[in-house]
């Protein structure tokens, strides 16, 4: 499979008479990582859903492989999504949770799921509910969710969300692995810090309005 290819172009977005993406353009390519910090409302998600083709833009177009969102293509297909906590089966294991996930467009492969999990620093062994999994685990899981088809695209908004500095330290190995091996990676945090080690690209969102940092 080729470079993947995410373009931003001039997109504009009102929630009634509130701008929240203001003429914002990016232009994201397989093989690196790139950041996008800003401020609480600042439209970090708003922007990732409309790339996910969750909202659609007032202005502008988002062209995935040259594909236009919502006249091309309905949906970014092909990618691993954290956008807001997502929604497990409380009283279910976290491999026994991703192998459910798993099986609605795959047949689960335990063996692949397991290294994913140990990937994210959870026992896949494990039979504790994810109920009882700490703030930083179900964050794991997340990610762990997110990679688990091994999509070429990753879009991540706060993944670093909960995790202490060793597993925020875990993760950026991680990332990197999947970034070498091609993959496009674009994440939002509030942390610079969390991002500046990490990313190739660093971007601030600031009131809808998109800066590169470096
Ligand atoms: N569905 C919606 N309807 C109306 N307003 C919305 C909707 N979704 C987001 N907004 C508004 O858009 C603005 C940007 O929100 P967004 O969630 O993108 O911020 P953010 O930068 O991701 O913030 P945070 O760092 O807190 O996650 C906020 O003012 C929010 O209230």
């Amino acid at each position: 499979m080729g470079r993947q290819k995410i373009e931003v172009c001039n997109v504009s977005k009102k929630f009634g008479d509130s701008v929240v993406l203001d003429k914002v353009s990016l232009e994201l390519n397989g093989g690196k990582i790139y950041g996008i910090v800003g401020y609480n409302g600042s439209g970090k998600t708003v922007l990732f859903k409309c790339i996910c083709g969750f909202y659609r833009t007032d202005k502008g177009a988002i062209k995935i492989n040259g594909q236009v969102m919502h006249k091309d293509i309905d949906i970014l297909k092909g990618a691993g999504i954290i956008i807001e906590e997502p929604g497990y089966i409380r009283n279910f294991s976290g491999i026994k949770n991703l192998e459910c996930l798993y099986r609605i467009c795959n047949k689960p492969n335990r063996k692949y799921l397991k290294t994913v999990m140990t990937k994210v620093g959870l026992n896949p062994n494990s039979r504790k509910p994810v109920c009882h999994y700490s703030l930083g685990m179900r964050q794991r899981l997340a990610i762990a969710q997110a990679t688990m088809e091994n999509q070429e695209i990753l879009i991540l908004d706060e993944p670093m969300n909960g995790l202490d500095k060793r597993s925020v330290s875990d993760m950026r190995n991680f990332f990197e692995e999947l970034k070498e091996q091609g993959k496009l990676i674009l994440l939002a945090s509030h942390n610079k810090d969390d991002i500046e080690l990490l990313c190739d690209e660093v971007y601030e969102m600031d009131m809808g309005r998109l800066s590169r940092l470096r």
